[in-house]
């Protein structure tokens, strides 16, 4: 796939499917969010409660589901909560490795699968301390192993009970009993970051959808499903990332703008990939939307650029800016290393939005991808907007 974030968010074009296949086991303070969107609809609270507990709760908005879940990973940022350290000081091993060597050696794994399949992504990891970048990678590892299982080459024999076992193996990785030593990096990064479990739990449960749901009835469905495979990376970069000391923002209002930006990039990955989704029998577009335009799926499987499908594609590439703009407000708030990548992957992910405009909206049977002399622009303009951050400490 095309580019520069691409490589982050979309790294198959740099990965054979038998690379891939060895990646896959066995087969601050309360306030209210920026957005004005959620500020009409969520009844701010103090009192955090879990996802499923607000999920028992069918009256709410997917919005409001999921802003629970961001007021408690800040909540749980605040506490620094950690999860028992693993033990690498000691055993030496056979091979005269010590477990310390061993844990290197893994997140040194975790920067060649990245290296190999996020080029530009990882580059800019390079910017940001050892310690963090590192942890990035880990993160970066279990993501694209957990989309590999329902979108890689052993996709079709995935089922849930599958699903189910890889989620065992994360609880398993959270208390520190890694399964392999790309689990190992991940156990060690959720010992010494305050990274909570559920996001990774989330995106699970996104991956559990992809295997019995292919269509959206409204926006409400959609974005849950935007939020399980795609805002809870942003969930899970922030502690790692970190915030910038001398931020004012609250806590909250940084995870909120991360979770926008998982979401902005998800629809837009939707947007750019419509004509390829609809050759696998999948209407990622919400229904009534598309009622509403006067289309329907056999519109979609026909692959007509129409009047129609114009004005209704400008509709959500202008939803897509909206979450990019609610996000760009966190990215001065993070650590001032770990902005450039963030700003890198924000620009360029958005201009493919551009580039669905260029094609006349024709993402039936043309990819939009942004140039290589964009990508070159666009990577120094990051770092400037980088450096120009309000916090550099
Ligand atoms: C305050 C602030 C703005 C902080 C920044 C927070 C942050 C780092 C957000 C990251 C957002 C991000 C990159 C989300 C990924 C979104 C995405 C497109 C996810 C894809 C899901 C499945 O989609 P699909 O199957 O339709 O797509 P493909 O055809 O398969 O491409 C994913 C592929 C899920 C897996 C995600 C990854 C492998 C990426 C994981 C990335 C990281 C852990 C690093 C993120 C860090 C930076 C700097 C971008
Ligand atoms: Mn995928």
């Amino acid at each position: 796939m095309a580019g520069v974030l691409l490589w982050v968010v979309c790294p198959k074009e740099n990965a054979t499917t038998t690379q891939l296949l060895s990646l896959i086991p066995g087969s601050g303070k309360q306030q209210r969010p920026s957005s004005s969107r959620l500020c009409s609809r969520v009844k701010f609270s103090t009192k955090v409660s879990a996802f499923s507990s607000a999920v028992a709760n069918p009256a709410r908005s997917s919005e409001e589901k999921v802003y629970e879940v961001v007021l408690k990973q800040a909540a749980l940022v605040k506490q620094q909560r950690r999860v028992r350290a693993l033990d690498f000081t000691s055993t030496v091993g056979n091979d005269g490795m010590n477990n310390w060597d061993l844990l290197n050696e893994a997140y040194e794994r975790c920067g060649e699968v990245c290296a190999e399949y996020a080029k530009t992504f990882y580059l800019g990891t390079l910017l940001m301390t050892p310690e963090r970048r590192r942890a990035v990678w880990a993160i970066y590892v279990w993501c694209r192993r957990t989309d590999e299982l329902v979108d890689g080459p052993n996709a079709s024999h995935i089922t849930p009970r599958a699903l189910d076992r890889w989620e065992k193996r994360l609880d398993d990785l959270f208390e520190g009993r890694p399964y392999d030593m790309l689990d190992a990096a991940l156990s060690d990064t959720v010992a010494k970051y305050p990274v909570d479990i559920q996001p990774f739990r989330d995106m699970i449960e996104g991956m559990r959808l992809d295997l019995y749901k292919s269509r959206y009835m409204n926006f409400d469905e959609l974005y849950l499903y935007c939020y399980y495979v795609a805002g809870t990376v942003g969930l899970m970069s922030v502690p790692v990332m970190g915030i910038a000391p001398k931020s004012k923002a609250t806590t909250e209002s940084v995870y909120n703008a991360a979770l926008a930006l998982g979401i902005a990039n998800q629809l837009t990955n939707i947007l750019r990939d419509v004509g390829e989704d609809a050759r696998r029998g999948r209407v990622y577009l919400p229904q009534d939307e598309l009622a509403r335009a006067g289309l329907s799926d056999e519109d979609i499987f026909r692959g007509e650029v129409t009047d129609k499908w114009r004005s209704f594609m400008k509709d959500q590439i202008q939803r897509a800016r909206k979450f990019f703009d609610e996000a760009e407000s966190g990215v001065a708030q993070l650590s001032a290393a770990s902005r450039w990548p963030v700003w890198a992957s924000l620009m360029l992910y958005r201009q493919i939005l551009d580039a669905i405009e260029t094609n006349d909206y024709d993402n039936f049977t043309k990819r939009a991808y942004v140039g290589k002399a964009k990508k070159f622009v666009s990577l120094p303009v990051a770092y400037g907007k980088a450096l120009m951050g309000v916090y550099n400490r």
